[in-house]
């Protein structure tokens, strides 16, 4: 006799811009016939009446989500949030935020990481101290301390020399600039899978050419240009995308693994660049909540796989991977909000076996929620 198909709600809270760019119907149509159902959050009423979701899905900021976060939370316990709004605030200082990878220990015998050389300036007069100037050489990069997703938050100026200095805005991170070859990597991360593409990024300044360069350039997200953006320009005319080699994929998965279980986040990505003067160095400069996933190609399926694994309470790396299912309670991964998605032995325990995102069979290590 046919089994009854178990359905599971998510319901995802974003603002327009992304709404626009995730929810589409490719992607709400796969997750459907994989049992699970994206219903929009209805930010006009409060949360807890909203659903049962079985996991929200969120990228809203401010006092009163969070205040309906914490509600919906304590009135369903079962409930998964993704991600808990603690750990998405460490990524809304640009400080903080790269904190966790220098603290990250990665063994690996061919290629380093670390972070630029960087100075957080509060105040102007700070900004023409010369003491803060002994750490780092020009030309630098002047980058909004508060990283909150609006558009002021990504206004950067490339300054050259201290002339430059005497538009930045201070609070500010100064990031010593980094030759990379005009290339960056962004490494996209959903719980377990990780993917990395190349993105045009801003062409190397040579000693010479600092030379005759006056003061500072600002721009705004350059990796997110559209192409017809960037076509006109003689620059990436220039540009040979293609040529570029990507970093080991093991080596990323490394630091992607790291940093997702150190800041207990699920849906991240970061920004890579390679230092040319050794080409086995990687720096990271940048880490972004919830990212603009549809520009990966096969976006639904890694994004509908990741909602199975949360609603069924089960990660590949631990059920499937290592098989040990009592290792979620010694394992200190990437937790979530409300429950932690791993971290409660007896959870994993209650195995039983459901219909969803099954191909047909039921699996014997899936966990009703
Ligand atoms: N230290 C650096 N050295 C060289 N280039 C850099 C450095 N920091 C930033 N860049 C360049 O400036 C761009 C913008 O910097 P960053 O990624 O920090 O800003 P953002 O506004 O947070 O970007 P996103 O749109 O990815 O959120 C990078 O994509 C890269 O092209
Ligand atoms: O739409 P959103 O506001 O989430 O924009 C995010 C944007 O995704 P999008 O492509 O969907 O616009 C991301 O692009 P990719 O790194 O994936 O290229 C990146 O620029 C984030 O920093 C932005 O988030 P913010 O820092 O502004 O919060
Ligand atoms: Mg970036
Ligand atoms: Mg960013």
């Amino acid at each position: 006799m046919a089994r009854e198909e178990r359905r599971f709600e998510i319901g995802y809270g974003l603002l327009p811009k992304k709404e626009n760019s995730f929810i589409r119907e490719s992607l709400v149509n796969q997750a459907k016939s994989r049992g699970i159902d994206l219903v929009k959050i209805d930010r006009g009423r409060p949360l807890v009446e909203q659903g049962p979701f079985h996991c929200v899905l969120h990228k809203l900021y401010g006092e009163d989500w969070r205040s309906q976060l914490e509600d919906f939370r304590s009135r369903n316990p079962n409930a998964v949030i993704i991600d808990s709004p603690d750990a998405i605030e460490r990524l809304h200082n640009r400080i903080s935020m790269l904190q966790v990878v220098s603290e990250l220990k990665i063994e690996n015998q061919s290629e380093t990481f670390g972070i630029p050389k960087q100075i957080v300036i509060y105040d102007q007069e700070t900004l023409f101290d010369n003491q803060a100037w002994e750490l780092l050489k020009f030309p630098v990069i002047a980058k909004p301390l508060v990283a909150d997703g609006s558009a002021k938050s990504h206004k950067m100026s490339l300054v050259f020399n201290h002339d430059g200095l005497n538009k930045l805005k201070p609070p500010i991170v100064l990031q010593e600039f980094v030759n990379h070859g005009g290339v960056i990597f962004k490494v996209y991360v959903v719980g377990e899978y990780v993917k990395c593409v190349k993105r045009k990024s801003l062409p190397d300044v040579s000693e010479e050419k600092l030379k005759s360069l006056e003061g500072s350039l600002s721009f705004s997200q350059v990796s997110n240009l559209a192409t017809h953006e960037k076509s006109d320009d003689k620059y990436y005319k220039k540009m040979h995308l293609e040529d570029t080699e990507l970093p080991p994929q093991s080596f990323m998965t490394d630091i992607a693994r790291g940093l997702r279980r150190a800041m207990k986040l699920n849906l991240f990505n970061f920004d890579v660049i390679r230092d040319t003067r050794f080409g086995n160095r990687y720096l990271i400069i940048d880490i972004n909540y919830f990212p603009g996933y549809a520009k990966m190609p096969g976006y639904e399926t890694v994004l509908t796989d990741f909602f199975c694994d949360i609603v069924n309470r089960k990660e590949r790396d631990v059920v499937v991977e290592r098989g040990l299912v009592v290792e979620c309670s010694q394992e200190k991964v990437a937790g979530t909000d409300g429950r932690s998605v791993l971290s409660c032995e007896e959870e994993v325990r209650k195995t039983v076996t459901n219909s969803c995102c099954s191909d047909g069979e039921d699996k014997e290590n899936s966990i009703q929620v």
